[in-house]
């Protein structure tokens, strides 16, 4: 842990300023791409198959998040999919909204196929992606869906999933499922679950730090790590007067400033390997 903590305070801004190719919903894309600026990170959001063979050349990883899903965007994830597995491009698919609607459940399926390096969502997507039953409406995840028998649920299913790809359910505990080791973190406050778009920066952190060369563990654990520590000092720094935009206000003002005047911010970590 000495070790990936002396690393972790070089992380973030990013040095190679990776460019990140993202296919993201209508709803939280002007974040997405902000959050990927903030970090040192360079975000290009485009939809437009025509332009895939150029792009491929520039990008260093890509973001699939199947949020507000449309027959020409199902057209554009699936050639980026077909297209980073055979450039061997490191990718993240974020499974937005497959608790309840079919067209993007049978999506994920074809999608994870292309074998993406992350696979993530909330606890209850998760659990909807594993054939689990699930409380979860929409694109948000429910209390219920969090149990402790149906976190271990969760992690037994998940285990049983690709063994090459690094799964991730976020929630008020996140579980990391890879081939060889299981993790289950604690950071986060519950109010970045009140915000719309907080799993999709998520995704979005995960690629860059992949374009940035880190492997898939690490790449999920300190993006998830950074972004709900990020959350944990927002909400500090809220007073009785402050509604829940500041804090998202807040909470992205911190993606700049956390490395920055806490270079430690990796020993506020809490979490364990099972
Ligand atoms: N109750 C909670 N307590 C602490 N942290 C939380 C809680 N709920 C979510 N988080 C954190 O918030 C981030 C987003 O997770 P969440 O599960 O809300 O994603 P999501 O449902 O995919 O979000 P969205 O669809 O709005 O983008 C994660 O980093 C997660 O760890
Ligand atoms: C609210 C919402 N609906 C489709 S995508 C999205 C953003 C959360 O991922
Ligand atoms: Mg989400």
């Amino acid at each position: 842990m000495k070790k990936i903590a002396d690393r972790a305070s070089e992380i973030f801004p990013l040095k190679q300023a990776p460019l990140v190719h993202c296919i993201t919903n209508d709803v939280s894309i002007e974040t997405v791409a902000n959050t990927l600026l903030y970090i040192n990170a360079q975000p290009i959001m485009t939809n437009d198959v025509r332009e895939f063979s150029e792009l491929f050349k520039h990008t260093s990883s890509l973001l699939l998040n199947l949020g507000s899903l449309s027959k020409e965007k199902e057209s554009a994830l699936l050639m980026a999919a077909k297209k980073a597995k055979a450039k061997k491009k490191p990718f993240v698919l974020d499974i937005v909204g497959v608790t309840s609607a079919p067209i993007a459940f049978y999506l994920s399926q074809q999608l994870e196929k292309y074998k993406p390096n992350i696979l993530k969502g909330n606890v209850s997507e998760l659990r909807a992606f594993c054939g689990l039953k699930v409380s979860g409406r929409g694109v948000d995840s429910s209390e219920f869906d969090q149990t402790e028998e149906g976190m271990e649920e969760l992690v037994k299913a998940l285990k049983q999933q690709d063994s090459s790809i690094t799964y991730l359910a976020t929630g008020k505990k996140d579980l990391i499922v890879s081939k060889d080791e299981t993790w289950v973190m604690e950071n986060g406050v519950e109010k970045l679950q009140q915000f719309t778009g907080s799993g999709d920066l998520l995704g979005a952190l995960i690629a860059a730090l992949l374009g940035e060369g880190f492997d898939n563990l690490s790449a999920a654990i300190f993006a998830l790590s950074y972004l709900n520590i990020c959350g944990e000092h927002a909400n500090k720094k809220l007073t009785s007067s402050n509604g829940l935009a500041d804090f998202r206000h807040e909470t992205l003002n911190q993606l700049s400033l956390l490395s920055v005047t806490n270079d430690n911010w990796f020993n506020q970590v809490k979490g364990r390997k099972q």
